[in-house]
C-alpha cells in the first residue's frame, strides 16, 4: 500500500530523513514514531507530494507519490487541523461533500453514512463552536473519510486532546480497522500505537531504528515507551 525506497530529504545542509525504506500493507493499522524533529511530518508530507525527496522514491498502492492518482483512494487529516467553529458538523462535512462535486441529495445521504461512522448522530446540527475537541476531531475525520478512502493519513489524531477525546478517537479508529481500512499514523502517544497499530517505524534524526510489528518490537515485560527511550536514546 506504502512503500518507501531509500528516501532521503535534505533542507540545505540538514538531512531531515536519511535513507529510510520500510513497506506499509494493505490493511495494517501503522504508527511512525519519533522525537520531536526526527522526520516524522517531513514523511507525511513526501507521501502526500507537499514537498518531494532530495532522493529515493514514495509510492502508493504501487504508484509514484508524485502522480496524483496516487492519492484517489487517500483521505488526509492534518494536524490541527481546523474546523470553522460557525458551522453546524453536519454543514461542515456537507461542504467537504459539495467539494467532491457530489449534488446536494447524493452529498446528503453520503454525509449521513459519515455522521453515522463518526457516532455522532444527533450532535451533527449544534455548531462546532459547542464541541469537545474530541468531537471536533471526529468530524475532522469524517471530512478525511469522505473520499471513501482505502488508506488514512493521520498526523497525530490526537493531539491536544484529553483521555476522554483520545479514547473516542481510539474506538473510531479500531472500527474503521475492523473494517479493512489502511491506517497511518504519525503519533507521540506510545501507550495509545501500543493499543491500536499492529505495526511500528520508529526514526531518530531522520534515521530507521526499527519497522516490525509491535509484537516483535515490544518484548515480554517491557512496554513500547520503554524500547522508544532505549533505541532513542542509543
Ligand atoms: N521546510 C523546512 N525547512 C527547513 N527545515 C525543515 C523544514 N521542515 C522541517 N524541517 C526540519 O526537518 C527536521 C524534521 O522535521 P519534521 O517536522 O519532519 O519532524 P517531526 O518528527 O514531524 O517533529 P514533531 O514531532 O516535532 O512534529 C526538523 O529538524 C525540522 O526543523
Amino acid at each position: 500500500m506504502i512503500e518507501l525506497k531509500n528516501v532521503t530529504k535534505r533542507y540545505e545542509s540538514l538531512t531531515a530523513v536519511d535513507d529510510v525504506s520500510f513497506t506499509v500493507k494493505p490493511g495494517e493499522c501503522f504508527a511512525l514514531l519519533g522525537p520531536n524533529g526526527a522526520g516524522k511530518t517531513t514523511i507525511v508530507k513526501m507521501l502526500l507530494d507537499f514537498t518531494r525527496p532530495t532522493s529515493g522514491s514514495l509510492s502508493l498502492s504501487g504508484i509514484p507519490s508524485t502522480l496524483a492518482e496516487c492519492r484517489q483512494s487517500v483521505g488526509y487529516l492534518a494536524e490541527n487541523h481546523h474546523v470553522p467553529p460557525f458551522l453546524s458538523g453536519w454543514h461542515y462535512l456537507l461542504r467537504c461533500a459539495e467539494l467532491l462535486d457530489m449534488n446536494r441529495s447524493e452529498a446528503a445521504d453520503h454525509c449521513r453514512r459519515i455522521v453515522e461512522l463518526i457516532g455522532m448522530q444527533g450532535r451533527e446540527n449544534t455548531k462546532v463552536s459547542t464541541y469537545s475537541k474530541g468531537m471536533v476531531q471526529r468530524f475532522g475525520l469524517g471530512a478525511a473519510l469522505m473520499g471513501n478512502p482505502k488508506l488514512l493519513i493521520l498526523d497525530e489524531p490526537t493531539s491536544g486532546l484529553d483521555p476522554i477525546g483520545i479514547r473516542e478517537i481510539r474506538q473510531l479508529l479500531e472500527s474503521l480497522k475492523d473494517q479493512g481500512m489502511t491506517i497511518f499514523l504519525n503519533s507521540h502517544l506510545l501507550s495509545e500505537v501500543e493499543k491500536i497499530c499492529d505495526t511500528a517505524a520508529i526514526i531518530n534524526r531522520g534515521k530507521l531504528l526499527v519497522k516490525d510489528t509491535i509484537s516483535s518490537i515490544v518484548k515480554d515485560g517491557e512496554t513500547l515507551e520503554d524500547v522508544f527511550v532505549r533505541l532513542v536514546k542509543g
